[in-house]
């Protein structure tokens, strides 16, 4: 286990009754690193989350965050380092986004001089003295982020925060989160959307039934699930023809009216394009499609 990491669980297990919810889980995340925690649901991802928070006490394992051991005695003082935005957060709709930054900020103990700089960093300036209730949902989810950056957190637990936000949102999030890991602050998020986690995370764990099944990028969980990838052609009926003679036994050969596509294992990927290479200059186009997150996420966890 690295110790300076921020975020370091080993042997972690939770069970009620005789349910196990986290059964033996080992992470690491360091320094600066968006990381993705996806699951079916009940995988175990909120309980794991509370564990982290120092919300549920783990029944056996090691859980460090922000340098420090969960419910040790300097755990009080390491929670000032730790920001969390709950899936669904309670805010007071009569409030205004001042009022209600003041609120959480005497709560947490954080300077209320940080309020009026977050506000602008999430974009909520000009929108600050109205009641929250007149909010868009987007605008919500950022008075969220700035709640949970109060304190100038470390380690930031961020449960589901793009729901039900529209696609400029949800840019405009991930925008602010890189500016965040700039600074060295370490993102741990839970997303139903594996689309969005896919273009975004550095690595991530794939939780089922308690279990870590995966772990990595995108990428090193491509190559070490090997799963098979498609390389789709356009072109004349007479190219593809050819195409699909060259490829042989390398592809399994689809066609429907656009297209020709080779559904080929990883290893066989540069073979396959040597083939094609000298049918190259006669094709319209070409795209090679990697398994996605979604792919790589019903192969271990379906
Ligand atoms: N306080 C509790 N008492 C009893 N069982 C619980 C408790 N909290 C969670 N569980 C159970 O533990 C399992 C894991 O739940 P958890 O909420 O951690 O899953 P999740 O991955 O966050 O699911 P979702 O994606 O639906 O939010 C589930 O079977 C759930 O019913």
């Amino acid at each position: 286990m690295t110790a300076r990491a921020p975020i370091a669980l080993q042997g972690v297990r939770k069970a009620f009754g005789p349910l196990v919810a986290v059964d033996g889980v080992d992470l690491t995340v360091p320094r600066g690193e968006l990381f993705g925690l996806i699951g079916h649901n009940g995988a175990g991802k909120s309980t794991l989350f509370r564990i982290m928070l120092g919300l549920t006490p783990a029944d056996a394992g090691e859980v460090q965050v922000a340098g420090c051991a969960v419910g040790s005695p300097a755990w009080q003082a390491a929670r000032a380092r730790i920001g969390y935005l709950p899936e669904q957060l309670a805010l007071y709709d009569n409030l205004n986004a001042v009022e209600t930054l003041t609120f959480f900020a005497q709560l947490k103990r954080a300077d209320a001089s940080q309020i009026e700089p977050l506000l602008a960093r999430v974009g909520l300036s000009a929108a600050a003295g109205r009641p929250v209730r007149t909010y868009s949902k987007g605008m919500r989810q950022r008075l969220g982020l700035a709640q949970a950056l109060l304190g100038t957190p470390q380690v930031l637990f961020l449960d589901e925060p793009t729901n039900g936000l529209d696609p400029q949102a949800i840019r405009e999030f991930y925008e602010l989160l890189d500016g965040l890991r700039r600074q060295g602050v370490t993102v741990i998020i839970t997303s139903h959307i594996l689309a969005e986690l896919q273009q975004r995370v550095d690595r991530l764990a794939i939780l089922a039934s308690g279990r870590i099944v995966a772990q990595g990028s995108v990428q090193e969980l491509r190559e070490a699930l090997a799963l098979p990838l498609t390389v789709s052609l356009w072109g004349e009926p007479s190219v593809l023809a050819a195409a699909q003679t060259a490829v042989g036994d390398c592809a399994t050969a689809q066609q429907d009216g656009a297209g020709l596509h080779l559904r080929c294992e990883r290893v066989h990927k540069m073979e396959v394009l040597a083939r094609l290479a000298p049918l190259a200059s006669q094709l319209a186009d070409l795209q090679i499609h990697e398994p996605s997150l979604e792919d790589l996420y019903f192969g271990v966890a379906a």
